[in-house]
């Protein structure tokens, strides 16, 4: 078993997040755009359990509870409720019922059905539910945690698997149980995963800013596809920033903007002895007035690792190894 779905980035705004069309239930299919994401592990959609204000302009999921095996099933007394670093969240009950991505099904997958959600949620009318693809360890569902619908899966694809191939600005894929050897043009270099956080996290082996010299230091990242920039270290921040005359840190913003007339350095990252190259165009993330723009790379706070978003990820062919937990990268 293999699939391969379409990964569309949200019409109108800068690649924020990329969404792939989901089939949910068997006696009424639904397809619901969902935001799949690296960086958490619940499965949730809008739904006829969530409020009117809250869920106008998005598609809903309304289990069809029927009386026979292929019907959805409430779990009874399961709940759910997830908050995410952007202050995000939403909550609800679960349902079981055949989801399926890219030709791909799962029969009894936990779909979480929100009764609330937050305001950037009801705003964002293009994403209409979360599709989790980090760790299992991470789902919020009580009292008993459910699985990612690729640990579902997995046993029955072909390989244990998936790829990301972004775009910018067009439509990519995401494929799962195969690895598409025509859709990269270097070799694929992996660097092993750990779980301990429950995020696809891993070291890379340092950076280079622009046409700097790249500097060579092991750091801690984790690939998130829900995330849309690309967050690093402060003192890094600054220094690429620098290089751009006049980009600042905006306090009212707490981000980087930068004038739209410039282009961005460019930014590499190593895996090892592979250097993945980020082209400047990518890390500019739109603006916030005629002559500012935001920037593509900003501070990962407090956060104990970088996070490598979507303006990195699109630059690149990146598989997601779940059978040897290791993540690859190759040039595109
Ligand atoms: N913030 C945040 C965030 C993240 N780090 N990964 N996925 C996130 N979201 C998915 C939907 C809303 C936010």
């Amino acid at each position: 078993l293999t699939g391969s779905a379409v990964a569309n980035p949200n019409p109108s705004n800068f690649d924020r997040e990329y969404l792939v069309p989901v089939i949910i239930g068997a006696v009424t299919p639904q397809t619901i755009n969902m935001d799949l994401d690296t960086g958490s592990s619940d499965l949730w959609v809008f739904s006829n359990s969530t409020p009117g204000a809250q869920a106008t302009g998005h598609v809903v999921y309304q289990p069809n509870t029927c009386n026979a095996s292929t019907c959805a099933k409430l779990l009874p007394g399961e709940t759910w409720s997830i908050q995410y670093s952007d202050m995000s969240s939403s909550s609800g009950i679960v349902y079981s019922d055949l989801v399926t991505i890219g030709g791909a099904a799962v029969s009894s997958q936990a779909v979480e059905a929100a009764q609330i959600v937050s305001s950037s949620f009801t705003t964002d009318t293009a994403n209409s539910g979360l599709l989790g693809m980090a760790f299992s360890s991470l789902n919020t569902c009580r009292p008993q945690q459910q699985l990612t619908w690729f640990d579902n899966i997995k046993a029955s694809l072909a390989a244990e698997v998936w790829t990301a191939n972004l775009q910018k600005g067009a439509a990519g894929t995401y494929n799962f149980g195969y690895i598409d050897s025509t859709a990269y043009n270097s070799n694929i270099t992996y660097t092993p995963v750990s779980t301990l956080r429950g995020f696809w996290e891993f070291t890379f082996s340092g950076y280079q800013l622009g046409s700097s010299s790249f500097v060579t230091t092991d750091m801690a990242a984790i690939a998130d596809t829900g995330t849309t920039l690309l967050l690093l270290p402060s003192a890094v921040v600054e220094s690429y920033w620098a290089q751009v005359p006049s980009a600042h840190l905006e306090p009212s913003l707490g981000a980087y903007i930068y004038p739209c007339s410039a282009t961005p350095p460019n930014f590499t990252f190593g895996i090892g002895s592979y250097r993945g190259v980020v082209p400047g165009s990518y890390l500019a993330y739109g603006p916030v007035s005629s002559q500012w723009c935001y920037g593509g790379i900003q501070s990962q706070g407090s956060s104990p690792f970088s996070v490598f978003g979507d303006v990195l990820l699109k630059a690149q062919f990146v598989v997601f190894d779940v059978g040897n937990l290791r993540i690859g990268y190759a040039a595109k």
